[in-house]
């Protein structure tokens, strides 16, 4: 599993673009389907081959918010003691504010490594600028130029350096479970509804070391079954004293979703769809985890004026890019409908993990290409190999191609869309990765060149 990063900082001080900078590589290949652009808060990074999530805080507010508003300060604790280092950004031109001696304060007493960066130092003829900084005692201190790069590297370094090592993915820890994430936003009904989960039948419930950095999960069996609900103790207690503090904490669904297999979005259908909905349903489609839409609250609903069925085209409508996560309508108010969850939970999760043998898989794509052949590329004529399943956890497969580059994205959506509906897997987010391939394929022996890939040279001879 990846550790967060949390970017803080006063408004304008350049949190978003040190977010930009240090996500920008990876953000333009992370997503292949269109219609899929949003407002993102976090990203995927890579530094010194070490994988993390930035998260940046600042888009949780608006620009012209009193940053000492309560609500902020408790954005920026709550963002602070769940991530696994923070950035905190200074703006080397204007100098200290009020509120960065006050959040530094702060920061003293936080368990995480925190990095102190003085942004808008473009060269190092400006380094004169840092002397307010150093007069605080921040420790470490960078100064960097977010716009230019100047400076990022080192900076980088030592940020990877401090992480937390990496932890084994999440299969591997319990591989008999199904992991579940609950996420969905306040008040949506999300402790109400585990509660009514976990009380509907005989079970036996115990709460356990969590897979995320100081959660406790829920695990539960059920039919000879594990499940395992990530990070939900909290939630449960919660919901019995009733305190309401914790407000919507994006590292926390973001956490929550790296380690499951099954996420359960939920929303309140009196409220109908919301923006923060959408994003919630977003960071699971980034993630590529399995999804249920569960519309909680059905007894608020009029029933004449909306039905399961409208309801569900809306949602459709607005999250088209999760297709296949299938739409309950339930009330943990009243527990209508709410046995279908594991039900639902259980066929997930099996196309989730499904493998496809390589002669089913490739005999699908070879008849689709037949069928409704690719257009030309540079007046050649696209050319697909040879499909496997590489790996489950979403169904990924690969196709190995002439021209990946050129392989355009409706082609490769009518490719998932025959995979799909060949296979059945009408519940699962699958991948399917094209690979440069030159030449025939020795099919006897394609297992041994995977692992040992010809020499350059090798394959220019081929060509
Ligand atoms: N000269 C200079 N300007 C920078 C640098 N980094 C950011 N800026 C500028 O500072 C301004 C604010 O940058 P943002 O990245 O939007 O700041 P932010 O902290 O995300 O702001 P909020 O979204 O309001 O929280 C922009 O005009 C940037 O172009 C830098 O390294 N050098
Ligand atoms: N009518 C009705 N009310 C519900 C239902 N589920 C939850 N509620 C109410 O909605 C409110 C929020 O429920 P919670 O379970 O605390 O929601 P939550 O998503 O855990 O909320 P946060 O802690 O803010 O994230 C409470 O007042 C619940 O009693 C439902 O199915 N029907």
């Amino acid at each position: 599993m990846k550790p967060v990063v949390a970017i803080i900082g006063r408004p304008n001080v350049g949190k978003s673009t040190l977010f930009n900078r240090i996500v920008r590589r990876r953000e333009a290949i992370v997503d292949n389907l269109p219609g899929v652009t949003r407002d993102r808060l976090y990203g995927e990074a890579v530094w010194d081959e070490r994988p993390f999530l930035v998260v940046d805080t600042g888009g949780f507010l608006s620009g012209d918010d009193d940053p000492f508003a309560p609500h902020i300060r408790r954005q920026v604790e709550q963002a602070v003691a769940e991530s696994d280092a923070v950035v905190m950004v200074l703006d080397g031109r204007q100098g200290l504010s009020p509120f960065d001696r006050d959040l530094t304060l702060r920061l003293r007493s936080a368990d995480q490594p925190v990095f102190y960066v003085v942004n808008k130092i473009d060269g190092p003829a400006q380094e004169e600028l840092l002397h307010d900084f150093y007069a605080l005692g921040l420790e470490p201190l960078y100064s960097l130029s977010a716009e230019h790069g100047y400076g990022v590297p080192d900076f980088l370094d030592d940020l990877v350096a401090a992480l937390p090592a990496p932890q084994p993915a999440p299969e591997q820890i319990d591989p008999e479970a199904v992991r579940v994430a609950v996420v969905g936003r306040p008040n949506a009904g999300k402790s109400s509804l585990i509660n009514r989960l976990l009380g509907q039948e005989r079970m036996v419930v115990s709460e356990v070391a969590g897979t995320t950095r100081d959660a406790v999960d829920t695990l539960l069996q059920r039919q000879g079954r594990a499940y395992r609900f990530i990070d939900t103790a909290g939630i449960r207690r919660k919901a019995k004293v009733d305190l309401k503090l914790e407000k919507f904490s994006i590292i926390k669904a973001l956490k929550s979703l790296e380690a499951c297999d099954v996420a359960l979005i939920v929303l309140d259908a009196e409220q109908g769809v919301t923006e923060q909905d959408i994003r919630v349903a977003g960071y699971a489609h980034d993630r590529g985890c399995g999804a249920v839409f569960v519309a909680n609250k059905w007894d608020l609903v009029d029933a004449r004026t909306l039905t399961p069925h409208q309801f569900t085209r809306e949602l459709r409508e607005s999250a088209r890019f999760l297709p296949h996560a299938p739409v309950l309508t339930v009330s943990a108010l009243t527990g209508q409908r709410v046995a279908k969850i594991f039900p639902l939970i259980d066929s997930v999760f099996a196309q989730y993990t499904t493998r496809i043998g390589t002669g089913v898989i490739n005999r699908i794509v070879t008849e689709a290409v037949q069928r409704n052949e690719p257009s030309m590329h540079k007046g050649r004529r696209l050319k697909f190999y040879y499909t496997t399943q590489v790996s489950e956890r979403p169904p990924t497969f690969v196709t190995f191609v002439n021209h990946p580059e050129a392989v355009h994205f409706s082609y490769h959506r009518f490719l998932l869309n025959q995979i799909r509906l060949q296979t059945g897997l009408d519940q699962t987010p699958l991948r399917l990765i094209f690979r440069q391939r030159t030449g025939k394929i020795d099919f006897a022996n394609w297992k041994k060149n995977k692992q040992k890939p010809k020499s350059k040279k090798t394959r220019r001879k081929k060509r």
